[in-house]
């Protein structure tokens, strides 16, 4: 076996130069990250960015070509039934469609973790309770997701693993998710969330990576990423001509008086927005794929918000 258990202080995922090749496609090359304990990060990027590599190479599914990976204290490689009893871990895909019913599938998947939460409790935690008694094949998509979030926690892991949780959840389900992760997190859960909704990312996540075509190209707190400059907010108005206008502007209060004065009157359509962490992701993904089809020139991690048109006040 491996080293040794982490300790309250050791990162719960210590990710260095992480490389996975798939021929000549260099899925993912050279990530590196940490996770603290209690803390959850989000994994964000584009389709095929290499998220769920990364990922499933970190819950043991897949190998690596290159760099060191630790997840608690353990190399994902040579981690056995212990070390993955401690996990808890929600796959993109959703894999429940048997004859089993909800409370026959966890009762049955509680029997395999030392520590399990009550049955009753998960699925009431995850909104199952009229299914209880159903089979997990009649089900709707939505509902099957949350059995899949449902196993995922029964085994009260140390780490959460989460690649898009609440794909096909309605409104009202994502946000009862968004409770239970909270409370998951109040209890100590150290959580690993891929998802492509920038709402939830900023809703549940303490800290962010962004990574694109293999690579890390942002990382930090979500309420810091992208930089002070991509949260710059954007006034937007009609002029008199009714011609749309938009600024960048540190001080949007006297920029919209200044505006009000030079039009004699309420600007029309006039709007203050603050860039979302989907404005700026966004940006810093326009900036890395011009970078990368070499027109770095003209790519800046502009918020999304912004247009050409722009000046900055
Ligand atoms: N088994 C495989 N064999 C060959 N190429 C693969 C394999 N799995 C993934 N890839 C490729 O690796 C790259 C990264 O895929 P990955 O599934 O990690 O992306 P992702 O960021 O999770 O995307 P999405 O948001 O669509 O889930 C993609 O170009 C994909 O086509």
């Amino acid at each position: 076996m491996t080293t040794r258990n982490a300790t309250p202080n050791d990162p719960v995922v210590r990710v260095r130069g992480l490389e996975k090749r798939y021929g000549d496609l260099a899925a993912v090359d050279g990530v590196s990250f940490d996770i603290e304990r209690g803390e959850t990060f989000a994994l964000l990027g584009p389709n095929g960015a290499g998220k769920s590599t990364t990922i499933e190479i970190l819950e043991g599914y897949r190998t690596r070509s290159g760099g060191d990976v630790s997840v608690l204290g353990i190399d994902p490689t040579r981690g056995g039934l212990d070390w993955k009893s401690r996990l808890g871990i929600v796959l993109q895909s959703t894999g429940e469609t048997g004859n089993a019913t909800v409370v026959e599938q966890l009762r049955h998947f509680a029997g395999f973790y030392p520590n399990p939460r009550s049955v009753d409790e998960v699925i009431a935690a995850v909104g199952l309770q009229a299914k209880a008694k159903t089979r997990i094949s009649k089900l709707s998509g939505g509902q099957r997701r949350r059995v899949d979030v449902a196993l995922g926690i029964i085994g009260r892991p140390e780490l959460l693993f989460l690649d898009e949780p609440t794909t096909g959840f309605d409104p009202e389900s994502r946000r009862d998710f968004w409770t239970l992760i909270r409370q998951l997190k109040a209890e100590g859960t150290s959580i690993l969330l891929t998802t492509h909704y920038l709402d939830e990312a900023a809703q549940l996540s303490d800290r962010a990576g962004v990574i694109a075509g293999g690579t890390l190209i942002e990382i930090g707190a979500i309420d810091e990423i992208g930089g002070a400059d991509a949260r710059v907010p954007v006034v937007r108005w009609r002029d008199a001509s009714g011609a749309p206008r938009s600024v960048q502007s540190e001080h949007p209060a006297a920029t919209v008086a200044a505006i009000t004065a030079e039009l004699g009157g309420e600007p029309r359509e006039l709007e203050v927005i603050r860039p979302s962490l989907e404005d700026i992701y966004l940006g810093l993904v326009k900036a890395h794929d011009a970078a990368s089809t070499g027109g770095a020139a003209a790519a800046s991690a502009t918020p999304s918000t912004a247009t050409s048109q722009e000046v900055r006040s």
